[in-house]
């Protein structure tokens, strides 16, 4: 019945929209191979090996994404190959691709509670019976190697015989590079002193994934439809209790939440490496003792980033007090130089209040008004505005959310004169925006976590303009990963 209804539709479609469909699978097709094609090239070359999912991950495999040219032939192959994968795939199962997301979240977010990486890093490449990796954590075997096989589907974790898994390229990334015995005996600690990359997963699966089931309950909750503020957000009603996030991060049992936060925005900046932080800016045009104020900068991660190269400026990290003591221990241990001779200084300040500093040559906001709606991020950026000199540059990372269409060219007209404004578009019959999912997945995690939001262009151009800033330029960084910096001066 189902088979005839649809061979009925099928023979109802114009021969054009057929002719279309068929030839897309070819072109589709031809994408990949032509560019894997230039890339298998690449690979030869051993500072620039190509990545392979059965090895456990290593920073080398990514350095071919730092030429343009193979960020881009991989960036397509991926669009192209997810673009087949949801044309060739049952309606059901493809829609069963998303239903199922937070399944996998689930599984995904096990595994790291359960140090499931570290222990296979410590099995060595033959893997571990899961009753193995059950006697070390205390699992139940049968419950994980489901979770496991469903992640190995999914190509994180890799299952080589029968119940038998090790780490995969994917895998690898989990791993905190800790001894998972001294993580059992204090896992409030697991994330101390790591790359932050396993933090920012966890954050992630843990309070913001909780507060993304409710998306629907809370679009429709008439009182929180009018909250500006982050106590807007589904994490703040249903897990904070009505508290936002900081407030709710600085409470005494949260602690841990909190370090494992200020380790995930290390593991953010981490997507980029401290040559790309420092690559977004021309930083050298300043002059020796500059001011650089890395405002909501955390643990001052970003601004360690650029000391590193620029020793000569004068940072000063900003944040709230709980931040503020994270930060304090991190530069002792990361540039005790800079502490011992007044390079960096640390404020507790509340962005959401005049800013005290004043002869500031860069205010550096990274991150920061993606997590408020624009109400918030006006009053942050008109405090910003009131402290600038005409001299005083902002810099501002964030994600650029592209649309999923080719941006109309009246619209490409009005941004020439802003030197990066225009989003890079792949080539049809791709998505414009690649299928790159990572702007989204932010997006929403601002949604569901701070109500905040990452920002079209147009979006961020409004927020800016309507608080006297005005964009002259954008930094786009290459590969997928990418933060973009605006740079904006005082109207
Ligand atoms: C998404 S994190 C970004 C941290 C850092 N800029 C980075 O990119 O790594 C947001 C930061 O803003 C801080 N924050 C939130 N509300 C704040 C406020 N009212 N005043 C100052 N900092 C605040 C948080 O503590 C947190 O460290």
């Amino acid at each position: 019945m189902h088979a005839m209804m649809s061979l009925r539709a099928t023979s109802r479609l114009s021969p054009l929209i057929r002719y279309r469909a068929k030839s897309n699978l070819a072109v589709l097709a031809e994408i990949i191979s032509k560019n894997a094609a230039n890339l298998e090239k690449v690979g030869q070359n051993s500072s620039t090996p190509l990545p392979s999912i059965d090895e456990p991950f290593h920073p080398q495999t990514e350095a071919f994404r730092q030429d343009p040219a193979n960020a881009e032939a991989a960036a397509q192959i991926v669009a192209a190959s997810l673009q087949l994968a949801a044309t060739l795939s049952s309606p059901m199962e493809a829609l069963y691709h998303v239903a199922a997301g937070p399944f996998k979240g689930a599984a995904l977010r096990v595994s790291i509670e359960a140090n499931i990486a570290e222990i296979l890093r410590e099995a060595g490449p033959g893997g571990l019976h899961v009753n193995d990796i059950a006697k070390q954590n205390g699992q139940d075997p049968k419950k994980l190697a489901r979770f496991l096989r469903y992640l190995a589907t999914n190509h994180i974790f890799q299952e080589v015989e029968p119940d038998v898994f090790r780490n995969n390229r994917i895998s690898g990334l989990l791993d905190t590079g800790k001894d998972s015995k001294a993580i059992l005996a204090d896992p409030d600690a697991k994330y101390d002193g790591t790359t932050g990359v396993t933090a920012i997963v966890a954050h992630h699966l843990d309070e913001i994934t909780k507060g993304s089931v409710y998306a629907w309950e809370h679009l429709n909750d008439a009182e929180a439809k009018n909250i500006q503020d982050q106590r807007g957000s589904p994490m703040a009603k249903y897990l904070g209790k009505g508290k936002n996030q900081w407030e709710w991060f600085e409470q005494p049992d949260q602690l841990p939440r909190r370090k494992r936060f200020d380790m995930a925005m290390k593991g953010a900046a981490a997507l980029q490496s401290s040559e790309a932080i420092r690559a977004g800016f021309d930083w050298s045009k300043l002059t020796k003792g500059s001011i650089v104020v890395d405002v909501g900068g955390g643990i001052g991660f970003a601004a360690a980033s650029i000391a590193d190269g620029f020793p000569d400026l004068h940072y000063v990290v900003q944040d709230l007090p709980g931040a503020i003591a994270n930060a304090k221990e991190f530069w002792q241990e990361r540039n005790p130089k800079a502490v011992e001779k007044n390079g960096v200084t640390f404020e507790a300040h509340s962005f959401l209040e005049a800013q005290p500093k004043r002869d500031v040559s860069v205010f550096f906001v990274k991150h920061i008004v993606h997590g408020f709606t624009d109400t918030y991020c006006k009053q942050i950026l008109d405090h910003l505005r009131s402290a600038a000199t005409d001299k005083t540059v902002l810099v501002l990372p964030e994600f650029i959310v592209p649309h999923a269409c080719r941006l109309p060219e009246a619209e490409k007209q009005a941004r020439q004169n802003v030197p990066g404004s225009i989003d890079p578009e792949a080539p049809a019959p791709l998505l414009a925006n690649y299928g790159s999912q990572l702007a989204y997945g932010a997006d929403m995690a601002m949604m569901f976590g701070p109500n905040g939001q990452e920002r079209t262009y147009r979006e961020m151009d409004n927020l800016l303009t309507n608080s006297n800033w005005k964009i002259t330029k954008v930094h786009r960084q290459a590969g997928q990963m990418s933060v973009n910096f605006y740079e904006a001066v005082p109207v």
